[in-house]
């Protein structure tokens, strides 16, 4: 996939702004060589009417450089904007639905890699650009006095402008390859810091661990100075190289002296549009990698998502199992029928099965055996299988907002009064103004287990799966909010528990022991509930 497509209008968009750059940058080199030329002939002392042209030419310049300038920046940044936000789009939505991406590393691929890539147009292509078509004029021009100095000149532009940013390439790419380990140990180091920080502080680790990440910082500050110093030389390079050159012209014209003038300060303006690339080359690497990193994304293929509505919510798994490579299988042979409003249990030793069970009915977890069928069909036909089938999982998320917003999740348009409703029904009671924190870190654990009972209960789906929804609740209380809970749903339940007594008026118990399902359960269904 093509990161950098435009559409013709755009491209077309860019050309103009590159037409517009060179045009400002030819008016800036014809304004110092009128300038200069005018100077010098004024000195030889002609009649006024003969001065006046360049006069009203030098103003004239002036004008259309600053005015050229001001639309290719318009012209330049708003091709780039729209692409740009075209481009977070698609990687937006290449990222959303696989979720193959977390945390930091998602933000960087949504926000600095496409930053990045705007860099690529604005300090790259359009001066180098701007630079090539700019150069090839002064080159032109001076060829009309002099073939050699032409040639000087167009040596010294090849130098400053394609040279010496190359060389900056090749210099940061090694600073970045030599980096590239310490920044990643930097990078852990860091997130041991800030998510282990209690950890480290009981083992007494706290000290040598900062000690050893401020190292680390002053080793990759180290090699940014080499490689700062380098691309220092190099820039000081360019200016000798201009300088030079700018020399050579004069000495090469055989022109009149207005005219030699007119032509060596073109020459000297020829080269501020170029030499800017040498300080830009050193983004040229991490461009690359950005570049290369949202390519990445745009390529994974994305999980097809299905089409089919969602009719009576009959769920039955058949011979369903889960095997994860170089393990014993999670889950095997298992057969369940869940028609609308049954009541299961499932009970278990820990690893017994009991959450990947849950996840191949929630569908975030495909079956390697056998099959997981709803109204007859895969999950993976449906579009709308979250709405039918949700509730407290074992891995919740609660976000670092308030309760109010982490509720409103469940159901956009609740009302406070659904809000309370279905706190009250969980035995949750703090105010819906309260912040969670991040990850819920401002909340207790029994808190954060009531909030996500709560957020299940608002959801109401047709099909509600309860993964050891009070196990953090001192027994009397969860059992209490429990009952409130089943009590309110009025579907399909699926509850998770190492408790038998709250089982009590299921229709079916399914006891899984290292991925099966025990005899006795397979067939035992309980007396339907009053
Ligand atoms: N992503 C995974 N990769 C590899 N093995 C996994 C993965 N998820 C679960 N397992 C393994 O599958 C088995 C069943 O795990 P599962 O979480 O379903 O158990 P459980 O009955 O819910 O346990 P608990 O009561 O402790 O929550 C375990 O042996 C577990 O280690």
């Amino acid at each position: 996939m093509n990161i950098w497509a435009l559409s013709t209008r755009d491209f077309l968009r860019l050309l103009r702004a590159a037409l517009l750059g060179a045009g400002a940058e030819l008016a800036a080199l014809a304004l110092m060589a009128t300038a200069a030329w005018l100077l010098l002939r004024a000195a030889e002392q002609p009649p006024l009417g003969a001065l006046t042209v360049a006069i009203v030419g030098v103003r004239t310049l002036a004008l259309l450089r600053g005015g050229l300038r001001y639309a290719e920046r318009l012209a330049g940044h708003e091709v780039v904007l729209r692409w740009l936000g075209a481009l977070r789009t698609r990687v937006y939505q290449a990222l959303v639905p696989g979720s193959r991406f977390s945390g930091g590393d998602l933000v960087t691929r949504l926000v600095s890699d496409v930053d990045a890539l705007q860099d690529a147009v604005l300090r790259w292509l359009l001066p180098a650009g701007v630079a090539a078509l700019v150069g090839t004029s002064a080159v032109a021009i001076t060829l009309t006095a002099s073939v050699s100095a032409a040639i000087v000149l167009g040596a010294g532009l090849l130098v400053a402008g394609v040279l010496l940013p190359w060389l900056v390439v090749r210099i940061t790419r090694r600073a970045a390859r030599e980096d590239a380990p310490r920044r990643a140990e930097l990078a852990e180091r860091a997130v041991e810091l800030v998510t282990g920080h209690r950890e480290l502080v009981a083992a007494g680790a706290l000290d040598e661990h900062r000690a050893r990440a401020t190292a680390v910082v002053d080793e990759i500050a180290a090699t940014d100075r080499k490689a700062s110093a380098k691309t220092a030389v190099a820039t000081a390079a360019g200016t000798l190289v201009q300088l030079v050159t700018t020399v050579a012209v004069a000495l090469l014209c055989h022109a009149s002296v207005p005219w030699t003038a007119a032509l060596t300060l073109a020459a000297l303006t020829s080269f501020e549009v170029v030499l800017p690339l040498i300080g830009a080359a050193r983004r040229v690497p991490e461009i690359q990698a950005s570049a290369a990193r949202v390519k990445a994304v745009l390529e994974t293929p994305v999980k097809p998502t299905g089409t089919r509505r969602v009719q009576s919510g009959h769920f039955r798994l058949a011979n369903a199992g889960v095997r994860y490579p170089g393990r014993a299988p999670a889950l095997q042979h298992i057969d369940l029928d869940l028609p609308p409003g049954k009541r299961v249990g499932i009970l278990g030793p820990s690893g017994a099965g009991k959450t990947t069970l849950l996840r191949l009915l929630l569908g975030s977890e495909t079956p390697t055996d056998g099959q997981v069928l709803l109204d007859g069909h895969p999950l993976g036909e449906y579009a709308d299988l979250p709405r039918i089938i949700s509730g407290a999982e074992a891995d919740a998320h609660i976000f670092h907002t308030t309760v109010r917003e982490n509720l409103l999740l469940a159901k956009p348009d609740a009302t406070d009064g659904e809000l309370a409703a279905a706190c009250a029904t969980a035995g949750f009671d703090l105010g819906l103004d309260r912040e969670t924190g991040p990850d819920g870190d401002a909340l207790s654990g029994g808190q954060r287990q009531r909030l996500i009972l709560a957020r299940a209960v608002l959801a109401d789906p047709k099909v509600l799966v309860l993964d050891e929804p009070v196990e953090g609740l001192d027994p009397a209380h969860g059992d209490a909010v429990l009952q409130n809970v089943l009590a309110h749903a009025k579907g399909t339940v699926v509850l998770v528990t190492h408790r038998p007594e709250h089982l009590a008026g299921f229709d079916e118990v399914l006891t899984l022991e290292d991925g099966r399902a025990l005899p006795a359960s397979a067939a035992g269904r309980r007396p339907a509930r009053p």
